[in-house]
């Protein structure tokens, strides 16, 4: 009871301190100094036994996936690309002299900037989106209120293993600065504003009694807890996580020796503390910290990711092609606001489908933070993120026999395009696929499910997105966002880009055009050309389109097959009806099914699922409200040739015979098709 109270105080203390990242008002400059700023703090309190080990990756966790816009950004001056570096200078010096951190910014400073103060302030108005209470808790050592330095002496927080003997004050032992504590002084109304000089270690209190865990009153942080004895760095359970020599190492010695420490000590500091660093702490949470996940940052993570994909054995060449294969098609629906997800899985072996798909030909990482593979050297990783969360598709496979009807173009497909991409090693020269395929023909006809199947059926990572997002959501960075998807598309061959809506991507070039829309478009023509891959890449454009005619003649021409999708058959109709119908209960004989063919005909595949979803409620409209509530889905009655009856009432064809009569003239002119 009084742990959850504790933890609630402290949780709102720190949502107090939480800032506005998402503030339209403040630069990115100011956001970054922001993060530095909180990350201080939370080193600040971990380092001073304020503030659990456990709790604190976790801040860092939930910190780095919130704010991973500014630490993963290219630029030196506001991004925090070094951060994991960053931190662990920190966590061992607040001092500014370490080569590791350039932004000058320290514990000493850092809440005085005005920009900190301000987004401090913005930050109270989004407190309550920040945190869950399980992010945070806090472990305030009984010693760290009550005991002074003799005490700690005696109980275990030895004097000799203390590297700053109180009575032997230098240069590299921290100073006491009594009641102004940047983060615990009582008297902190304000965010704290440290008096310490330079070399001064972060404070700390009596590690090894009894625990508990207290009402934490910081204004914004540390406020109100009285710390009497806050001069041995050694004293503080936190600090041994940092060197098993060292409480402090880098923090009070030189930079050269920090960066030793660093380089031995600091791959993961949080994650490989020894439990025994935390004393008599007996926070819960602790005791998971062995099951910490290493903190990276989302590109080291990336790369690292890569590193291991890289190293698994190329995927099989089966004679089918259908023996391989992947996962597709996830909703996009996440926004680009949306909350963070990892480009990669956090785990080794985590959610399948959750990011880079292991690929044979993806190159090998040159280390965390560097590029793997020299295609997507300089695309902005923030984009790389984007392409894989919004655009490749991780959804359930799709075979041919999902496809009703279509059959030249399916066997044309196999041939042209999933065999060549099975096997590189025959299909060369004369034989090799093609770049760009073109699907024509009226709405709702399967174009987008023939595009995922072919990259189900060639084990391809499938890119699907619509022109018109291309040139409606990236504004402005339509033609980088096209260099980035096939660089990307690259590292993932093989890879299948589906366009949907090709037509507004590749229409004909006019006066009026926009200056970005004409770049997009020629960065594209560009790299379907080939321009910039090399012959043995395998990465097939499949555009689709309903109005073909509007497609640009040089966008045509790189489009070499351009295969038409009508409307479906009588049988690919019938094969739709009972498919549909074979999922849920029904009573329709053969005859009543083929009427409901021959009724349907003019229908697209759309047209004919949704009339056979429109019949699939005549049972439950027959119902009662009150039946409804309480029957069992057994005792729904079976869908009824009656109820397709009803339907057609309500669903008509949604392509006019005129606009069929234009997608058949220019098939006749410049498609594949027989
Ligand atoms: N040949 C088909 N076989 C089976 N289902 C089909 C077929 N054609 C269409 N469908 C059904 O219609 C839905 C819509 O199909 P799809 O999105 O592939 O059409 P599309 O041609 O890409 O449409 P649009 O041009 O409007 O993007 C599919 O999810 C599927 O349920």
């Amino acid at each position: 009871m009084q742990a959850s109270s504790s933890r609630s105080v402290h949780l709102s203390e720190w949502r107090k301190s939480c800032f506005a990242i998402t503030s339209g008002t403040c630069t990115a400059g100011q956001k970054a100094d922001a993060y530095r700023a909180q990350i201080l703090r939370i080193q600040h309190a971990l380092a001073s036994s304020e503030l659990s080990q456990v709790c604190a990756a976790r801040l860092f966790k939930r910190y780095a996936e919130k704010y991973s816009a500014i630490i993963d950004s290219d630029n030196v001056e506001t991004g925090l690309n070094n951060y994991a570096e960053n931190i662990f200078t920190l966590a061992r010096s607040q001092q500014t002299d370490s080569d590791k951190w350039q932004s000058g910014l320290s514990v000493n400073n850092v809440f005085k900037m005005s920009t900190v103060q301000e987004m401090l302030q913005a930050g109270k108005r989004f407190r309550d989106a920040m945190l869950t209470p399980a992010d945070a808790s806090v472990v305030i050592h009984k010693e760290a209120i009550t005991a002074g330095p003799a005490e700690l002496g005696a109980r275990g927080g030895s004097a000799e293993s203390d590297p700053f003997p109180p009575s032997a004050p230098g240069p590299d032992r921290p100073r006491d600065v009594p009641g102004s504590s940047p983060l615990m002084g009582p008297q902190s109304p304000q965010p704290p504003v440290a008096t310490n000089t330079p070399k001064t270690c972060p404070t700390s209190a009596a590690p090894f009694g009894e625990v508990v865990t207290a009402q934490f009153h910081a204004t914004p942080l540390f406020g109100n807890v009285k710390k009497e004895n806050n001069r041995s760095p050694k004293a503080s359970t936190g600090l041994s996580v940092f060197s098993s020599h060292q409480p402090f190492p880098s923090g009070c010695g030189n930079p050269r020796e920090r960066k030793a420490g660093y380089v031995s000590g600091a791959t993961d500091a949080f994650s490989t503390i020894p439990s025994q660093a935390f004393g008599g702490t007996e926070d819960a949470g602790q005791r998971e910290e062995s099951s910490l996940p290493t903190f990276k940052t989302a590109r080291e993570q990336f790369w690292a990711d890569q590193h291991k994909k890289c190293r698994q054995p190329p995927r099989a060449s089966g004679p089918s092609y259908g023996g391989v294969k992947k996962s597709l098609g996830a909703s996009r629906s996440r926004g680009i606001f949306g909350k963070f997800v990892p480009p990669v899985p956090q785990h080794e072996g985590g959610e399948p489908g959750g990011g880079l798909q292991s690929k044979p030909d993806s190159a090998a990482p040159a280390g965390p933070g560097h590029p793997a593979d020299e295609r997507l050297k300089n695309v902005e990783p923030k984009m790389i993120e984007l392409i894989m969360n919004e655009i490749v598709d991780h959804g359930p496979p799709v075979t041919w026999d999902d496809i009703a009807g279509v059959e030249f173009t399916k066997a044309t497909i196999k041939e042209v395009v999933v065999w060549p991409m099975l096997r590189p090693d025959i299909f060369t020269g004369l034989r090799g696929p093609p770049k760009g395929i073109l699907l024509f023909g009226p709405p709702g006809t399967g174009k987008t499910l023939i595009g995922k199947c072919i990259a189900s059926q060639s084990g391809a990572t499938f890119f699907s997105i619509s022109a018109s997002s291309l040139t409606s959501k990236w504004v402005g960075e339509g033609e980088k966002m096209v260099r980035a998807l096939f660089a990307v598309a690259r590292s993932q061959q093989p890879a299948v880009i589906f366009i949907d809506e090709v037509d507004s991507l590749l229409s004909r070039r006019g006066d009026s055009e926009h200056e970005a829309s004409r770049r997009m478009k020629t960065e594209f023509l560009v790299q379907l050309d080939g321009a910039t891959t090399s012959p043995e890449d395998r990465v097939l454009v499949v555009g689709a389109t309903n109005r073909p005619q509007e497609i640009d003649e040089a966008a045509r021409r790189r489009l070499a097959k351009r295969l038409y999708i009508p409307l479906p058959e009588a049988a690919a109709r019938k094969q739709m009806v009972t498919g549909l119908l074979s999922r849920e209960r029904s009573r329709l004989s053969e005859e009543e099914v083929a009427l409901v063919v021959q009724q349907s005909a003019g229908f697209s595949g759309a047209d004919v699922t949704q009339l056979c979803r429109e019949a699939s409620l005549g049972p439950i409209r027959s119902l009662g409200a009150a039946d409804i509530a309480t029957i069992t889905p057994e005792q729904v009655p079976p869908i009824a040739y009656v109820d397709f009856e009803n339907a057609f009432r309500t669903v008509r064809p949604s392509v006019s015979p005129n606009d069929l009569e234009l997608y058949e003239n220019w098939n006749r002119t410049f498609g594949c098709g027989k």
